[in-house]
Protein backbone atom coordinates (compact mmCIF):
# COMPACT_ATOMS: atom_id res chain seq x y z
CA UNK A 1 0.00 0.00 0.00
CA UNK A 2 1.31 3.28 -0.69
CA UNK A 3 1.91 5.25 2.44
CA UNK A 4 2.86 8.81 0.72
CA UNK A 5 -0.30 9.74 -0.90
CA UNK A 6 -0.74 13.40 -1.59
CA UNK A 7 -2.29 15.89 1.10
CA UNK A 8 -5.75 16.71 -1.06
CA UNK A 9 -5.98 12.50 -0.66
CA UNK A 10 -5.55 12.54 2.93
CA UNK A 11 -8.17 15.70 3.40
CA UNK A 12 -10.51 13.62 0.93
CA UNK A 13 -10.14 10.41 3.93
CA UNK A 14 -10.44 12.96 6.64
CA UNK A 15 -13.39 13.97 5.75
CA UNK A 16 -14.97 10.91 5.27
CA UNK A 17 -14.19 10.13 8.50
CA UNK A 18 -15.91 13.21 10.13
CA UNK A 19 -19.05 12.08 7.47
CA UNK A 20 -18.57 8.03 9.10
CA UNK A 21 -18.82 9.99 12.48
CA UNK A 22 -21.55 12.11 12.01
CA UNK A 23 -23.48 9.58 10.42
CA UNK A 24 -23.41 6.87 12.43
CA UNK A 25 -21.89 7.56 15.95
CA UNK A 26 -25.00 9.23 18.10
CA UNK A 27 -22.23 10.30 20.60
CA UNK A 28 -20.21 12.29 18.20
CA UNK A 29 -23.68 14.21 16.98
CA UNK A 30 -24.21 15.02 20.46
CA UNK A 31 -21.00 16.38 21.17
CA UNK A 32 -21.19 18.31 17.56
CA UNK A 33 -24.39 20.08 19.32
CA UNK A 34 -22.97 20.53 22.60
CA UNK A 35 -20.37 22.51 20.51
CA UNK A 36 -23.12 24.61 18.90
CA UNK A 37 -24.64 25.28 22.31
CA UNK A 38 -21.04 26.64 23.54
CA UNK A 39 -20.76 28.85 20.54
CA UNK A 40 -24.10 30.10 21.37
CA UNK A 41 -23.09 30.46 25.06
CA UNK A 42 -20.25 32.32 24.08
CA UNK A 43 -21.66 35.13 21.62
CA UNK A 44 -24.66 35.30 24.53
CA UNK A 45 -21.92 35.97 27.26
CA UNK A 46 -19.68 38.61 25.30
CA UNK A 47 -16.16 37.20 26.79
CA UNK A 48 -12.95 38.46 25.88
CA UNK A 49 -11.11 36.55 23.18
CA UNK A 50 -8.30 34.39 25.07
CA UNK A 51 -12.04 32.64 26.22
CA UNK A 52 -12.72 32.08 22.68
CA UNK A 53 -9.13 30.63 22.22
CA UNK A 54 -9.69 28.18 25.10
CA UNK A 55 -12.99 27.54 24.33
CA UNK A 56 -11.98 26.59 20.48
CA UNK A 57 -8.90 24.42 22.36
CA UNK A 58 -11.61 22.79 24.14
CA UNK A 59 -14.01 21.87 21.34
CA UNK A 60 -11.58 20.91 19.03
CA UNK A 61 -10.39 18.57 21.69
CA UNK A 62 -13.59 16.85 22.23
CA UNK A 63 -14.23 15.94 18.90
CA UNK A 64 -10.83 15.13 17.87
CA UNK A 65 -10.69 12.65 21.05
CA UNK A 66 -14.32 11.53 20.29
CA UNK A 67 -13.61 10.34 17.26
CA UNK A 68 -10.46 9.01 18.04
CA UNK A 69 -12.95 6.72 20.78
CA UNK A 70 -14.86 5.27 17.43
CA UNK A 71 -11.73 4.51 15.86
CA UNK A 72 -10.62 2.58 19.24
CA UNK A 73 -14.47 1.00 19.69
CA UNK A 74 -14.30 -0.10 15.56
CA UNK A 75 -11.06 -1.89 15.76
CA UNK A 76 -11.73 -3.58 19.19
CA UNK A 77 -15.17 -4.42 17.40
CA UNK A 78 -13.17 -6.00 14.70
CA UNK A 79 -10.75 -7.52 16.74
CA UNK A 80 -12.77 -9.29 19.53
CA UNK A 81 -16.72 -8.74 18.60
CA UNK A 82 -17.04 -11.45 21.37
CA UNK A 83 -17.08 -10.16 25.50
CA UNK A 84 -12.78 -9.42 26.36
CA UNK A 85 -11.80 -7.54 29.54
CA UNK A 86 -9.25 -6.23 27.62
CA UNK A 87 -11.49 -4.94 24.98
CA UNK A 88 -13.38 -3.77 27.82
CA UNK A 89 -10.60 -2.09 29.29
CA UNK A 90 -9.67 -0.53 26.06
CA UNK A 91 -13.68 0.97 25.58
CA UNK A 92 -13.55 1.72 29.29
CA UNK A 93 -10.32 3.91 28.88
CA UNK A 94 -11.92 5.94 25.53
CA UNK A 95 -15.38 6.27 27.20
CA UNK A 96 -13.06 8.02 30.21
CA UNK A 97 -11.28 10.32 27.93
CA UNK A 98 -14.33 12.07 26.57
CA UNK A 99 -15.83 12.27 29.96
CA UNK A 100 -12.59 14.03 31.15
CA UNK A 101 -12.99 16.13 28.17
CA UNK A 102 -16.81 17.21 28.63
CA UNK A 103 -16.38 17.39 32.38
CA UNK A 104 -13.87 20.17 31.30
CA UNK A 105 -16.25 21.72 29.34
CA UNK A 106 -18.91 22.12 32.33
CA UNK A 107 -16.14 23.57 34.41
CA UNK A 108 -15.12 26.37 31.51
CA UNK A 109 -19.11 26.97 31.43
CA UNK A 110 -19.44 27.54 35.10
CA UNK A 111 -16.13 29.55 35.39
CA UNK A 112 -17.50 31.86 32.82
CA UNK A 113 -20.90 32.25 34.28
CA UNK A 114 -19.53 32.92 37.47
CA UNK A 115 -16.52 35.43 36.04
CA UNK A 116 -19.92 37.16 33.93
CA UNK A 117 -22.45 37.79 37.09
CA UNK A 118 -19.49 37.94 39.49
CA UNK A 119 -16.53 39.74 38.26
CA UNK A 120 -18.52 42.10 35.79
CA UNK A 121 -17.49 39.96 32.35
CA UNK A 122 -14.06 39.84 30.54
N1 LIG B 1 -16.42 -6.89 23.15
C1 LIG B 1 -16.51 -6.39 24.39
N2 LIG B 1 -15.85 -6.98 25.41
C2 LIG B 1 -15.91 -6.49 26.65
N3 LIG B 1 -16.63 -5.39 27.02
C3 LIG B 1 -17.30 -4.74 26.07
C4 LIG B 1 -17.29 -5.20 24.71
N4 LIG B 1 -18.06 -4.35 23.98
C5 LIG B 1 -18.51 -3.42 24.85
N5 LIG B 1 -18.05 -3.63 26.10
C6 LIG B 1 -18.34 -2.84 27.32
O1 LIG B 1 -19.52 -2.08 27.08
C7 LIG B 1 -19.22 -0.68 27.16
C8 LIG B 1 -20.01 0.05 26.08
O2 LIG B 1 -19.55 -0.39 24.83
P1 LIG B 1 -20.10 0.14 23.44
O3 LIG B 1 -19.43 -0.60 22.35
O4 LIG B 1 -21.59 0.10 23.47
O5 LIG B 1 -19.55 1.60 23.40
P2 LIG B 1 -20.17 2.97 23.89
O6 LIG B 1 -19.23 3.52 24.93
O7 LIG B 1 -21.59 2.79 24.26
O8 LIG B 1 -19.97 3.87 22.62
P3 LIG B 1 -20.92 4.12 21.37
O9 LIG B 1 -22.33 4.29 21.90
O10 LIG B 1 -20.34 5.38 20.81
O11 LIG B 1 -20.73 2.93 20.47
C9 LIG B 1 -17.71 -0.56 27.00
O12 LIG B 1 -17.19 0.62 27.63
C10 LIG B 1 -17.22 -1.85 27.65
O13 LIG B 1 -17.16 -1.72 29.07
Amino acid sequence: MNKNKPIWQRALYALRGLRIAAREEASFRAELWAVLAAVAFLLWAQVALWWWGLALLWMAMLLATELLNSAVESLADLVSPEFHPLVARAKDCGAAAVFVLSSVGVALLLLILWQHFHAGGG
